[in-house]
């Protein structure tokens, strides 16, 4: 603090109408939280009388008429000093006086919170008596909107009893804050297991809105039923039926609760949306930072005392306390995981049927779950789907290929000639690919190399070459034009007639160049520019084929043609790549000619039938 002395010294001035607007409308994202507000502070109070009184009755009611709200708590209560200190004071609460203990009691802390009331009233008035101070009078105090306040003593006729009520009235605008069953849901939603009952009185009815101890608290006959209450619980407040329910009993870190496994599969961008409570009091029901990102395959339920909220009580203060939570609750799960893999393999496959993805995020960053989880995870390999375990006992060198595509071109080749190569294009299975010498000694890893395909397809002698160059020369001119190129080769599987080799690079330089044919003079000239000598698409066709052969010997033209845009068809087909248009345009031409020469040759077989 400057020194006051000082001449220079001034204090801020501060616009009371702003601060109120800017707390009570832009702290929070609904108006819904004033009532939060007001039961926090009702639970505070009780806590702090009983403290000093632990036999100080804890009754929380809230009533409705058309004059709007009234919540009444038999809690420690304020005398004129207080309501001036705390209540009028923006930004001054009595729980913060002896800080890490108040924390661990109270559910307010700011000095701010009041205020949301004026989201939805345009003025507050509490009457209160201090139970610390029995011979202190009863306060009113009244405040508006505008940042102005009354305060009078009341006399003992207008309040006997020590703790406090509050009156709200409505702003013109937001009655419908005030309805009910808005209410009712409100307090239910919020408070549903705060410590003290709570009732809700309206039209004649009287609805307790507490329901505590929390469900985890409770005693049951035996585990089972134990667990069908927290599968239950789960289903009501989540809205889903878990695969799966994991207890979350941490002491140390001040956490109760259970975490509920997704029936279906979750995106890790959605990852930890989870309903947090704080000393009984709802925070969110999106709270994210909770658990590791990776554990996106549960939402949980808990309730912790460790845990601070930001300002607006609307998410979780990030601090190393919220860390170290984050990191026993994942180290949890984690022992959920292995002791299934362990002991309930029918369950951990129900389970993998949905997680795989998020089981294979975890084990990226966890040997030893890589090591207990690798049976239940399934890879794509020359193989078929395949475990690794499995795939790298018959294959003590593993081929991996960073792409689908690679993986769809030269898996069929690859597997003829014995080569062991898993698909590490899809997400989180290369790097996990990589780890596995860590987990499997002797196990060796290599990323497939084209030299490995260019290896396995041994060149044709030049007899075979010379009798099939009218082929060659043919089929170079049908597909020059789709920017592809045509050699020949001998390789196995001999049912392979043709393979579609192409690559990113080439790809996009076909994408460049047929810009440039449709673009203007100065946007080709860009374009023409920016041409590379990327290599293009080449049509590998298969001297061991049967099928090509066959096609060698064609002397029909068309039927010839017919037959190149075939072949180019079938093995653009087999790469699973999504076709150009011009692609696509071909495959059907090919189809068709090909089908009316098959229809040609059966009528006129029928015809010569006929005539004989
Ligand atoms: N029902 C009540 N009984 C007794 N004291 C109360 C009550 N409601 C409010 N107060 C007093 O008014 C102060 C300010 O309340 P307010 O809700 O604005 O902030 P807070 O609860 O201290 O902190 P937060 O902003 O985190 O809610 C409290 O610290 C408390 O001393």
């Amino acid at each position: 603090m400057l020194d006051d002395k000082s001449a220079n010294a001034h204090s801020f001035q501060v616009d009371l109408r702003g601060l109120v607007d800017l707390l009570s409308h832009h702290l929070y994202s609904s108006p819904r939280i004033y009532l939060r507000e007001l039961m926090q502070n009702a639970v505070d109070a009780i806590t702090a009388r009983r403290r000093v009184e632990p036999e100080a009755p804890t009754a929380i009611r809230i009533t409705l008429d058309e004059s709007g709200l009234r919540i009444d708590d038999p809690g420690i209560g304020l005398t004129e000093a207080d309501v001036h200190r705390f209540l009028a004071t923006i930004g001054r609460s009595s729980k913060r006086d002896d800080l890490e203990g108040a924390r661990r009691e109270f559910l307010g802390q700011f000095g701010i919170g009041l205020l949301a009331c004026f989201t939805v009233a345009e003025r507050i008035r509490v009457l209160t008596r201090s139970a610390a101070h029995p011979d202190a009078p009863g306060v009113e105090w009244v405040a508006a909107s505008d940042g102005t306040y009354s305060v009078r003593d009341l006399d003992e006729r207008e309040r006997a009893t020590p703790g406090t009520t509050v009156f709200l009235t409505p702003r013109p605008g937001a009655e419908r804050w005030f309805a009910p069953d808005v209410v009712i849901d409100l307090a239910r939603d919020f408070g549903s297991l705060l410590p003290y009952e709570v009732t809700v009185e309206a039209d004649g009815r009287s609805v307790r809105t507490t329901d505590s101890p929390p469900v985890w608290d409770r005693n049951y006959v035996s585990a089972a039923a134990r667990r069908v209450a927290l599968l239950e619980y789960g289903e009501a407040t989540l809205g889903f039926t878990a695969l799966d329910v994991v207890e979350l009993d941490v002491k140390l870190a001040g956490v109760r609760g259970a975490a509920y496994v997704l029936p279906r599969a979750a995106s890790p961008a959605e990852s930890g949306r989870h309903r947090v409570y704080l000393k009984g009091m709802l925070l969110g029901d999106a709270t994210t930072g909770l658990l590791p990102d990776w554990a996106f395959f549960v939402r949980c339920v808990i309730d912790t005392d460790t845990l601070r909220p930001t300002a607006s009580r609307e998410g979780l203060y990030e601090d190393e306390t919220l860390a170290a939570v984050r990191e026993t609750l994942g180290a949890r799960l984690r022992d959920w995981l292995t002791t299934m893999a362990a002991q309930d393999p029918q369950r951990m496959a129900a389970f993998m049927s949905v997680h795989s993805l998020g089981v294979k995020a975890l084990a990226r960053h966890d040997s030893d779950l890589f090591k207990i989880m690798l049976p239940y995870l399934e890879f794509e390999t020359t193989a078929g789907p395949a475990n690794l375990t499995e795939f790298a006992r018959s294959h003590p060198v593993v081929r991996v290929t960073s792409t689908v595509e690679e993986f769809r071109q030269i898996a069929t080749i690859a597997s003829a000639q014995g080569i062991g190569v898993v698909n590490g294009g899809y997400t989180y299975d290369g790097e996990l690919v990589a780890l596995l010498p860590g987990v499997m000694p002797g196990v060796v890893v290599e990323q497939l190399g084209a030299d490995v395909v260019t290896a396995a397809l041994d060149p044709v002698d030049s007899a075979g070459e010379l009798a099939m160059a009218p082929f060659l020369a043919a089929a170079r001119s049908v597909l020059d034009p789709l920017g592809c190129d045509v050699i020949l080769r001998a390789f196995s599987p001999p049912s392979v007639s043709a393979l579609h080799l192409d690559s990113r690079e080439a790809r996009q330089e076909r994408t460049r160049a047929e810009t440039q044919a449709e673009a203007d003079d100065l946007w080709a000239e860009i374009l023409g520019a920016l041409k590379s000598a990327e290599p293009r698409a080449q049509l590998v066709l298969n001297h061991r084929s049967p099928v090509v052969r066959r096609l060698a010997a064609i002397r029909d033209h068309a039927l010839l043609v017919a037959a190149i845009e075939g072949l180019y068809g079938q093995a653009l087909l087999m790469t699973h790549r999504p076709l150009r248009p011009v692609d696509t345009s071909l495959i059907n031409r090919a189809f068709d000619e090909l089908l009316g020469w098959a229809s040609r040759n059966v009528t006129e077989l029928a015809g010569e039938e006929g005539q004989a």
